[in-house]
């Protein structure tokens, strides 16, 4: 591999015990990122307070939350170094570690069903509601031309207007005629976009019905923007067939069971979320659309399944609602989100979402693995042992040392530190 190759790989040993500043270089190198970029990266307080004012309301301080890198991921043939922004320790060691034992065998494949978000028109009022779905339908060309004049941009970058459906809702207090508009929003996560055209098309509904309409808003199961991630890991590369057996029952549990299968899919979103929030886009709206996406059968399922491939292999994939962008909302003015989203060299959203897919099965992976062979608490807690060597006291290199003797003794809790930290400074 020359050095340029070895550059632009992924997979990366031993990142983590690279220093901070090392790291970015090595980020910096793999992603081209020019001097204000990497500059962006190396402030630990990154968001200016004027900025931040108005962002939100009543804005007094800024909570710093951590990014680190995902290495080893392959995605669709391509190496990407994938940030992700979380409180949660071990959540990125697993990511990185799962990656690692299936990118010998081609990493993850993945693909997206569309960008069409979902906008929902809620009518009331109307005494014939089947004729009013079909006068609705009728309207089509029109509807579409209303949308369209609403956002003339996302139409210039191909988006737009795509088609109309119109269900009726039955409820204990009548029966609602509910119009979704389906609209391409392209690059954008897009609620801001067919908000605008449900507000615009309400008073026309009404009008044409003889109804009231009401709720004008998007939906957040947003099925019509599937992404789909899928990746083999060899037999060998995992720790043999009991292995695989106890992840294909771990699996099988979360599947049928949805006490487990909450736990499963928060672990799922550890990854999902994580990207989501370094990239600016909305958490809220990606973890409602996956839940209740899980939940579409009737019956609260797991996002992902697991199987043995014809050569024994364990072969996991994953389907869930990916409503991010590359513009609007916060994604284009949040410098960090900005620098993070250069990292990842995506050009449009569907990469994203897709390489979220790809960190959201390695999340699932980690946590099955884990679960299935040694337990949770080794891996997780010897990260987190660090955390409560810093919520004891301890400082500098006192952290490592007293996360190593806590562990050691199998003993991670703060009295524990605590302890270990007073032997350290009293010269034990
Ligand atoms: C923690 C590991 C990865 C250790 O696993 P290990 O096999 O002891 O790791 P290792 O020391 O042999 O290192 C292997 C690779 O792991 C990565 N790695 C290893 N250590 C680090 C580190 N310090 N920082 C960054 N990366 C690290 C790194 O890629 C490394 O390769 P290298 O770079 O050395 O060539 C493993 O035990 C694991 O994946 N555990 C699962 C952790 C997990 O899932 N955490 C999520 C939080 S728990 C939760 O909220 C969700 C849950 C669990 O409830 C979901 C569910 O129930 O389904
Ligand atoms: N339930 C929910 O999930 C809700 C979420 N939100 C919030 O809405 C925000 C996201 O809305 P969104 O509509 O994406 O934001 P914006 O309205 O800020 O951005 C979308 C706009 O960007 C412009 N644009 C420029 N280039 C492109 C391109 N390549 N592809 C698509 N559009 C392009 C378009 O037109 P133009 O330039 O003319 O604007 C488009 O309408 C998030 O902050 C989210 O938190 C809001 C309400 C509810």
């Amino acid at each position: 591999m020359t050095s340029s190759e070895a550059d632009r790989s992924s997979r990366i040993s031993g990142f983590h015990k690279l220093r901070v500043a090392e790291r970015i270089d090595r980020v910096a190198a793999f992603a081209g990122l020019d001097d204000a970029q990497r500059a962006q990266l190396a402030v630990a307080s990154n968001i200016d307070a004027e900025l931040a004012d108005h962002m939100i309301e009543n804005m007094i301080t800024t909570i710093a939350i951590p990014v680190g890198i995902a290495t080893n991921l392959k995605v669709d043939g391509r190496d990407v170094l994938v940030p992700m922004a979380t409180e949660e320790s071990s959540v990125i060691a697993a990511v990185g570690n799962s990656a690692r034992q299936c990118y010998e065998s081609g990493g993850f494949v993945t693909s997206m069903s569309g960008t069409e978000m979902i906008a929902q028109i809620q009518l009331l009022d109307v005494p014939d509601p089947r004729r009013a779905r079909l006068v609705i339908l009728e309207r089509r060309d029109e509807i579409a031309a209303i949308c369209n004049a609403c956002d003339p941009v996302l139409v210039r970058h191909g988006g737009g207007f795509r088609d109309l459906e119109v269900r009726i809702v039955e409820t204990p207090t009548g029966t609602m005629v509910v119009t979704h508009l389906i609209v391409d929003t392209r690059d954008a996560m897009g609620a801001n976009a067919v908000n605008t055209m449900a507000e615009r098309l309400a008073p026309d509904i009404a009008r044409w019905t003889g109804g009231r309409t009401l709720l004008r808003i998007l939906s957040n199961l947003a099925d019509r923007r599937i992404v789909r991630a899928r990746a083999t890991w060899t037999c060998a590369a995992i720790g043999g067939e009991s292995v695989r057996d106890a992840m294909i029952a771990a699996y099988q549990f979360a599947d049928n069971d949805p006490y487990r299968a909450a736990t499963h899919n928060k672990g799922i979103m550890n990854g999902v979320s994580a990207v989501v929030l370094a990239t600016g886009n909305d958490t809220r709206a990606v973890e409602a659309g996956a839940h209740a996406f899980a939940a579409a059968t009737g019956r609260y399922r797991s996002l992902s399944s697991w199987e043995v491939t014809a050569e024994g292999d364990l072969a996991g994939s994953i389907e869930l609602p990916m409503a991010v962008g590359l513009v609007g909302g916060a994604v284009k003015i949040h410098p960090t989100a900005r620098a993070l989203l250069a990292i990842l060299r995506v050009e449009h959203a569907h990469e994203l979402a897709r390489i979220i897919a790809a960190v959201g099965l390695a999340q699932n992976f980690g946590a099955m693995r884990a679960l299935a062979t040694e337990g949770i608490q080794k891996g997780h807690m010897s990260l987190h042992a660090q955390n409560i060597a810093f919520a004891a006291g301890a400082t500098g290199d006192e952290v490592g040392e007293v996360a190593r003797r806590i562990i050691e003794r199998q003993a991670i809790g703060e009295e524990a530190a605590a302890r270990a930290l007073a032997e350290l400074r009293g010269g034990g």
